[in-house]
């Protein structure tokens, strides 16, 4: 049975003379030094010139570079862009770890993959919130958090899990549930759900209703109703009671196409397919082609992401948003 951890399981005193060095200041880097800072924590930024940077400085962190937040501080999480975890490692994090000290990250990627081989003598943890950082704050302001996991690599110390715990705590995710598992169960389960559905199953699924739709000669703006927007309103259905939440609350008539026609769009191929991306995960195929599209620049990502960025569904979208009081900004 998968160990469960909550709020009474964690002590925020273990850290609470710690200093914790946030190293980028990005999606998971924001969310998570503003909920740590809040909880009571000593968070530092360590952080280049640009734009998250500024960030930082109007939250009103302290501030340094990555090697000298690294260098002060007893626990370092690394809250780069996977991809340049490891460089940044090797010129602005390795030569600063003392003994002791906690390498923190919230994506096993580098240390599973064997891209960051930390030495003996630091504890090696992960404290992974399961969502985007943006959520982990805004669900923190709300008083809840959002679920996490934490696994140890090297317990050098012997106190690695009681940090781990007590930084859940503090990004506030032992208010909802915090999960025991290893770096390599959560590296290979987090890839295979952001490809497989989250992000890459679900945008595929959003786009391929609306082009079927509009290719039959519907509105666009239809279209995008149908299949976009009103998936959130499913989705926060499913998420807050399950399948049986949501299908009471639709028609029967919704609930007998869902029955019958879903598992036509979603069927043997998609299984298989399923299949075959959790492999290349397994066996670091995924992680490769990775790696090396950054070596050269990314020109897979960069084409593939422009052709969606200019996809007919994202210019009817934003139209139909800028309409619609609950997507204005203040
Ligand atoms: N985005 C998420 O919601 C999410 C969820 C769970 C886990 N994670 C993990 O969290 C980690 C951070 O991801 P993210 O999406 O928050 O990253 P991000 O791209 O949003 O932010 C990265 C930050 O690092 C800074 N940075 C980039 N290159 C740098 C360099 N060379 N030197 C110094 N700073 C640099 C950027 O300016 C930015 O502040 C990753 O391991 C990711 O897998 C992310
Ligand atoms: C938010 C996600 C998709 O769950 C995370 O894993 C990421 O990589 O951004
Ligand atoms: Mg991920
Ligand atoms: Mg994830």
């Amino acid at each position: 049975m998968i160990k469960k951890y909550y709020e009474s399981d964690a002590d925020l005193e273990k850290i609470s003379s710690s200093t914790i060095a946030v190293l980028g200041y990005g999606s998971q880097g924001r969310g998570q030094a503003l909920n740590l800072r809040d909880s009571g924590l000593n968070v530092i930024i360590g952080i280049r010139e640009g734009k998250s940077r500024n960030a930082a400085v109007e939250d009103g962190f302290e501030i340094y570079g990555v090697s000298e937040a690294a260098k002060k501080a007893d626990i370092i999480m690394v809250l780069l862009p996977d991809e340049k975890q490891a460089e940044v490692y090797r010129e602005d994090i390795r030569p600063f770890l003392a003994d002791g000290n906690c390498l923190m990250f919230s994506h096993g990627f580098n240390v599973h993959y064997g891209q960051i081989v930390p030495p003996a003598n630091v504890d090696v943890v992960m404290v992974a919130p399961k969502g985007p950082g943006h959520m982990v704050r805004r669900t923190y302001e709300d008083g809840k958090g959002v679920p996490g996991l934490i696994a140890i690599e090297q317990d050098y110390t012997g106190n690695a899990k009681d940090i781990a715990l007590a930084y859940a705590k503090g990004i506030g995710s032992t208010r909802a549930v915090v999960l025991e598992t290893t770096f390599r169960e959560e590296t290979e389960t987090d890839l295979f759900g952001e490809q497989a559905v989250l992000c890459g199953g679900v945008t595929c699924l959003v786009k391929a209703g609306f082009e079927t739709l509009v290719a039959a000669g519907y509105a666009p703006e239809m279209a995008y109703l149908e299949v976009l927007h009103e998936l959130k309103l499913i989705v926060d259905l499913i998420y807050e009671g399950g399948f049986t939440k949501m299908r009471d609350s639709i028609s029967n008539t919704a609930q007998y196409g869902d029955l019958t026609r879903g598992p036509r769009v979603i069927g043997a191929e998609s299984y298989d397919a399923m299949e075959e991306i959790l492999c290349e995960i397994q066996t670091g195929e995924f992680a490769k082609e990775w790696i090396l599209e950054n070596m050269v620049n990314r020109p897979v990502f960069n084409a593939l992401n422009r052709a969606d960025e200019e996809h007919l569904i994202e210019e009817v979208g934003a139209e139909l948003r800028s309409m619609m009081p609950q997507f204005k900004k203040d």
